[in-house]
């Protein structure tokens, strides 16, 4: 049975980086979907974005939705502070068991928690079966048209705090909408536009930050 291309990304990665070294899992995944296979990693030109918010925010509890290969859940892992967490939340099994191994062979697998299931089952789940409080961070990059429900179910649940940062990614390529309208015209939301391209491509993209304001 033919390997699929997330297989073929944890392969390269397997053979190409080093165990226990973030980066160089980062550099390989970047690689290989620049020169051989397109994937929907959020990228390293984004990633910097990413980056930078995490490093902003310093989340002691970070939740993602969209693990897909684990790229950006190896990028927000490896900048969280000693004793943070990862919550990172996939629907397709198989995209969760690839995530799972990138996570073990980046070392970072103590930081993370890989939640399968949809995203809105498992958001009313995470105060008492995660044992989360509020959510300091969170990063959108699952179905697109799932960014405007999932972030009000978020509320809804309780589980942001005045000063909350939610980032999403996509909101230009694919694109989200329904999220952008919702989320402008919330005044208790502050949102700020980060242009950027899609990634391993020239088109364009951007991010949006949303910060909570209670
Ligand atoms: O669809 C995307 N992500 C969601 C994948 C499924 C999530 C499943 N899930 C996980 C948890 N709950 C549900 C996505 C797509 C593109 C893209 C851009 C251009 C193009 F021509 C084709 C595709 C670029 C991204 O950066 C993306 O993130
Ligand atoms: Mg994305």
């Amino acid at each position: 049975m033919n390997q699929s291309k997330e297989q073929r990304i944890l392969n390269f990665v397997l053979q190409n980086a080093v165990r226990g070294d973030p980066c160089s899992v980062l550099d390989a995944i970047d690689k290989y979907c620049s020169q051989k296979e397109w994937a929907m990693n959020v990228g390293s030109e984004k990633g910097v974005i990413l980056d930078k918010t995490v490093e902003e925010v310093s989340p002691s509890v970070a939740l993602e939705l969209g693990t897909y290969c684990g790229y950006s859940g190896v990028r927000i892992a490896r900048r969280l502070k000693e004793g943070a967490r990862l919550l990172t939340v996939e629907f397709n099994p198989e995209f969760a068991a690839i995530a799972k191994q990138m996570f073990e062979f980046a070392g970072v697998q103590d930081k993370v928690r890989l939640l399968e299931g949809p995203s809105q089952e498992v958001i009313p789940q995470l105060k008492k079966k995660y044992e989360v409080d509020t959510l300091d961070f969170v990063f959108l990059d699952h179905w697109k048209d799932r960014y405007a429900p999932d972030t009000i179910l978020l509320q809804e649940c309780n589980l942001l705090r005045k000063g909350s940062v939610l980032l999403a990614d996509n909101v230009i390529i694919p694109g989200a909408p329904e999220f952008l309208n919702y989320i402008r015209n919330n005044s208790h939301f502050q949102c700020t536009n980060y242009p950027s391209h899609l990634e391993y491509m020239k088109a364009g993209d951007a991010m949006e930050k949303a910060v909570f304001l209670g």
